[in-house]
């Protein structure tokens, strides 16, 4: 396993966020992390990397989190935080370079990695922009080269695909599925249920902090989860050898 974390519990304010949750990441996965809003889906992945006090174990590639320096945990897993503010007034292709940092490189020995980091999620034509001028999608581009540049056995992306155009979605969805073909994983929490039902190797869905489903796109995505988690009516069907699923409207109205 890549990531093990079990009996997982975060509480704020007394309150359980996240409430004793066993979530795993295997090599080739992409795991979809899917639920509402304030589901916990944030609280998780945070604290599935130590960015966020926690309850429970958590172990990356068989190693204990608690025991890892942040060097150590840096060459394992690449981060995508769901907030993609650049505030830094330097060029794309310096914001890029940060991630080769946990490699020490001397000069330029990441200077290719980042390059193909650039290449494979299109920025590489804004390579010498100011990052801080950059429009919202650009920019939540760019951060994801960041983490690609980190080379790291996993990857974990809180909402990735938001602000993206539908090209640039399904472009960032086959990339993910690039890298699990290099034996990579990627973990990402995702609110498109039709990028989920058919970019995802698994799901997990989430609600008041609790997994109250997991397994394949066709076993999770069913009319009555879609109903009791979220609250809507949906829309299933096949196209192009793949699951569609599209919500379209309230349950209940
Ligand atoms: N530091 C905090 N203090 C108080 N409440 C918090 C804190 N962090 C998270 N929460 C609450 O915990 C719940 C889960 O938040 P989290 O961001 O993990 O949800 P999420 O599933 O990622 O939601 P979204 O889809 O809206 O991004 C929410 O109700 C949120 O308000």
């Amino acid at each position: 396993m890549l990531l093990e974390a079990d009996k997982l519990t975060v509480r704020i304010g007394g309150r359980a966020i996240v409430d004793n949750v066993a979530f795993s990441v295997g090599h080739g996965e992409l795991v979809g992390l899917i639920g509402p809003n304030g589901a916990g889906k944030s609280t998780l992945l945070r604290a599935c990397l130590g960015l966020i006090e926690a309850s429970g174990d958590v172990s990356l590639l068989q190693m204990p989190l608690a025991q890892m320096t942040p060097l150590q945990r840096a060459r394992v897993v690449a981060y995508l935080p769901q907030d993609h503010e650049i505030a830094w007034a330097v060029a794309v292709r310096r914001v890029v370079g940060l991630g080769r940092q946990p490699w020490r490189e001397s000069g330029e020995a990441g200077g290719q990695i980042v390059a193909r980091a650039m290449e494979r999620m299109g920025v590489d034509t804004l390579a010498e922009r100011r990052a801080d001028t950059l429009s919202g999608g650009e920019r939540a581009r760019v951060l994801i080269a960041r983490a690609l540049a980190q080379t790291t056995p996993l990857l974990v992306a809180d909402e990735p695909v938001a602000g993206l155009d539908p090209a640039h979605q399904i472009a960032l969805m086959e990339v993910f599925v690039s890298l699990l073909r290099e034996g990579r994983s990627v973990v990402c929490s995702l609110h498109d249920l039709g990028l989920a039902a058919r970019w995802c190797t698994r799901l997990v869905m989430l609600s008041e902090g609790r997994v109250v489903a997991e397994g394949t796109p066709e076993t999770v995505l069913t009319a009555e989860n879609l109903r009791r988690v979220y609250g809507v009516e949906a829309f299933f069907g096949h196209a192009d050898g793949g699951p569609v699923v599209m919500p379209t409207g309230l349950s209940g109205k």
